[in-house]
């Protein structure tokens, strides 16, 4: 099995072709692949197959290194798109690809970046989904611990809980973020995002990644949190995400467009799998 090494913004990736039709890993061989000590060792695995809708050129799928399956990765798309322009089946700067949640127009930047339609932030519980009856406009609570959290909750095609923090270097990311992720209210867990507000264009963030613990980046929970300050007016509708691993631009001119985000991309290495 032949595999890419990639990155974006330091959230890693091992990216394989099955455009030929060949299976998607099953659940250990993405935890092999995921294992820094034994693998590979990524934050998620992206496959490559043919396209689901009408106009695009490819679609993708995704899973976390403990081998869960995701519907959005938003560093991954980045990935996904340049890894596509790389094998010539991206003619033009301007293509569609499909993840597993839906078809995200790609636009490839002179600078070598890719920006993407990450799709509308949905905050309805349901669709979170967030186990809470009414669509709070501002922030839920949850106690964790002695704590007493206040969060935004999105979805962008996969879970997003949003906690602003004052001061995001000092933030419990490794304590709060699997006992947020463990909660009765995200029955299907979330990624747990930890903002604070810099400036009103600019904040800085770090993710409790579902799957996968702390990223260097990630890319949807950016666009999520972007989303859930800019509704609450914390933030200009255009702003730079600054993540451990490298920065991002996030934009939501209006609550019913679409997000965009847009960052770089890198290849790390090619590799060969045995058996
Ligand atoms: N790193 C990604 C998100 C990957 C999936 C996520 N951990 C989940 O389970 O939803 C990104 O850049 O968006």
């Amino acid at each position: 099995m032949r595999f890419s090494k990639m990155h974006g913004a330091g959230n890693d990736f091992v990216v394989i072709d099955l455009r030929d039709g060949a299976p998607a890993p099953d659940a250990d061989l993405c935890r092999l692949l995921g294992d820094r000590h034994r693998g590979v060792g990524c934050d998620q695995i992206l496959t490559i197959s043919a396209p689901h809708a009408a106009g695009s050129i490819a679609s993708y799928g995704i899973w976390n290194s403990d081998g869960s399956p995701s519907g959005q990765c938003g560093n991954g798309a980045r990935c996904v798109a340049a890894w596509l322009v790389r094998d010539s089946a991206a003619q033009g700067d301007r293509f569609a690809i499909d993840s597993p949640v839906g078809t995200h127009a790609v636009e490839r930047l002179a600078d070598g970046g890719y920006r993407i339609a990450m799709g509308v932030p949905d905050f309805a519980p349901d669709t979170v989904p967030l186990a809470a009856g009414t669509v709070a406009a501002d922030s839920y609570r949850v106690h964790v611990g002695e704590e007493d959290i206040a969060f935004g909750a999105v979805s962008m095609g996969n879970p997003h809980a949003v906690i602003e923090v004052d001061d995001v270097r000092a933030a419990n990311v490794a304590g709060i973020g699997p006992a947020l992720q463990s909660s009765s209210m995200f029955p299907n867990s979330a990624n747990i995002g930890f903002a604070q507000v810099l400036a009103p264009d600019r904040i800085r963030l770090r993710v409790y990644e579902r799957g996968a613990g702390e990223t260097l980046a990630c890319g949807s929970g950016a666009c999520a949190a972007a989303a859930v300050l800019m509704r609450r007016g914390r933030i200009g509708r255009d702003v730079a995400v600054e993540l451990p691993g490298g920065a991002l631009r996030i934009a939501w001119p209006d609550d019913s467009s679409a997000v965009t985000m847009t960052g770089p991309t890198a290849f790390v290495f090619e590799g060969e799998l045995d058996s």
